[in-house]
């Protein structure tokens, strides 16, 4: 029996930063920027929102999209690496907001979870209801990936930033694409980026003394960082080497005969910024291809020039323009969403495909995930008949065009928390409402509403 992702819905900021705009402010030339790692805008969130609200806002769309009722959802499991509580899972909220949709006590019978493991944590939500459902046939999961890419302003990973959240349905039959059962894992405990816990003194936080909450008592508070703390370069080594030993650890577990890549039409890969894949790619492209393995072999004292050369080939660019660039085309208006990043891919290159009207049914995609710490995990999976028809109504080419640009000012404002009213009026979604005030300073409760 085939399963895999059945309907798909996301929400993204409807703010964005022109990658220009911040080339120009730290003096980079744009250029690096949009043709070196292929960015041209930034999503921002806007003052009422946050990780729950692109998950709930993605989740409400799936639901009303599919006409999904209570019975239809057996489990919602998040991957996440933005979770806003060491304790309650963003899967706890979503289950509070489907309840505010359908109605108290609809939603007791759904199992809920959120899985850390950086970005990869969404593919690991994904397998695990895929397994879920291959045991239960006749039930259905709903998979979030929801983060906020939030660096430290004037780092290198500044520019790489966005957010978002991508909602999918996984059943039996599924009209978007089915996955095959062999999935190869590479994973190495490393620190090459990370968010780690620090402890700060409550007056840094407001905090007097006799307020009423347990847990606020000790001089000293315990809190995550929200940006993390990274090495660029050394991140990217992480990702080549980890992508690189799943990739031909699928090959053997899979018994592929030949070059695995060309049985894949596109490659779906974990972006951080939208060149990520074409610039890791020669490697895999060189040793796996019997021809050019043995005229650049890794041996060779020349292999990196030989390599860079490849990369800048008409082959590889065409390698590229088929492969790549439909996945390519989300991430550089959008920039990184983290455990959201590779399923955006998945849905670009299927909005690609069918806006080029080029059939895609009984393809098979080739999926490279990688997660921070770190993790890859390669995969594939197979084009349903119905993949054209149950994307159409996402409409993500058209929500990409009608952002709306924010000046540098506006976007420091944005990454300080400056600012106590939004940029755009809300409307027609989900918005933080606020933190409960009875709590101490911004550690309360959070609470939600919608507004129409
Ligand atoms: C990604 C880096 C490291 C890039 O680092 P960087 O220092 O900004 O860029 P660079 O110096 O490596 O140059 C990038 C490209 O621009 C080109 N370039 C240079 N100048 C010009 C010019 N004038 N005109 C045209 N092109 C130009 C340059 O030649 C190069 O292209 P190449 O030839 O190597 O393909 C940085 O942005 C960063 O630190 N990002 C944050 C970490 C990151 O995204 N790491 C990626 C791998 S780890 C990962 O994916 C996991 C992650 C991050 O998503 C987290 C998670 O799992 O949770």
């Amino acid at each position: 029996m085939k399963i895999g992702i059945d309907a798909i819905s996301f929400d993204i900021p409807k703010l964005q930063l022109p990658i220009k705009e911040l080339a120009v402010a730290r003096n980079i030339e744009p250029v690096k920027l949009e043709k070196g790692l292929g960015l041209l805008q930034m999503a921002m969130p806007d003052v009422h929102q946050d990780v729950i609200t692109f998950a709930a806002n993605a989740i409400t769309k799936l639901v009303k999209q599919e006409n999904l009722t209570p019975t239809d959802i057996d489990r919602i499991y998040v991957g996440t690496e933005s979770g806003l509580d060491a304790s309650k899972p963003i899967a706890s909220y979503l289950l509070a907001i489907l309840e505010s949709i359908f109605g108290d006590n609809t939603m007791t019978h759904c199992d809920a979870v959120d899985l850390t493991f950086a970005c990869i944590g969404g593919v690991d939500a994904l397998q695990n209801c895929v397994d879920f459902v291959t045991l239960n046939p006749d039930k259905k999961a709903i998979v979030i990936c929801t983060d906020i890419a939030k660096y430290d302003l004037n780092s290198t990973g500044e520019y790489t930033q966005g957010a978002g959240a991508i909602a999918m349905l996984v059943a039996k039959n599924p009209r978007i694409i089915s996955f095959n059962r062999t999935v190869a894992t590479s994973a190495k405990g490393v620190f090459d980026f990370f968010k780690p816990h620090r402890i700060v003194k409550k007056e840094e936080l407001g905090i007097t003394d006799n307020q009423p909450w347990q847990g606020v008592l000790e001089a000293e508070i315990e809190i995550f960082k929200e940006q993390p703390v990274f090495d660029g370069q050394y991140s990217n080594d992480c990702y080549v080497e980890r992508t690189v030993e799943a990739y031909y650890r699928f090959k053997e577990l899979n018994k592929t005969e030949g070059t695995l890549y060309e049985n894949w039409k596109a490659i779906v890969m974990h972006l951080p910024y939208s060149f990520q894949a074409r610039r890791m790619f020669p490697e895999i492209y060189i040793s796996d291809s019997p021809e050019l393995s043995k005229e650049i072999s890794k041996t060779d004292a020349e292999y990196f020039t030989k390599l860079k050369a490849f990369s800048k080939s008409e082959t590889y660019k065409a390698f590229i323009a088929e492969k790549f660039m439909p996945a390519e085309k989300a991430s550089s208006l959008i920039g990184n969403m983290y455990t959201g990043s590779i399923f955006m891919g998945l849905l670009s290159t299927l909005c690609y495909y069918a806006e080029s009207n080029e059939d895609l049914t009984g393809t098979t995609l080739g999926f490279l995930a990688y997660g921070s710490g770190a993790k890859s995990k390669v995969f594939e999976g197979e084009v349903s008949p119905s993949w054209k028809e149950a994307i159409a109504k996402t409409g993500l080419f058209e929500t990409l065009e009608v952002t709306t640009a924010i000046d540098i000012d506006t976007y420091h404002s944005l990454h300080k928390k400056e600012l106590s009213t939004s940029v755009l009026t809300p409307s027609n979604e989900w918005i933080l409402e606020g933190i409960e005030e009875t709590n101490v300073n911004k550690l309360g409760a959070r609470y939600y509403k919608w507004v129409d």
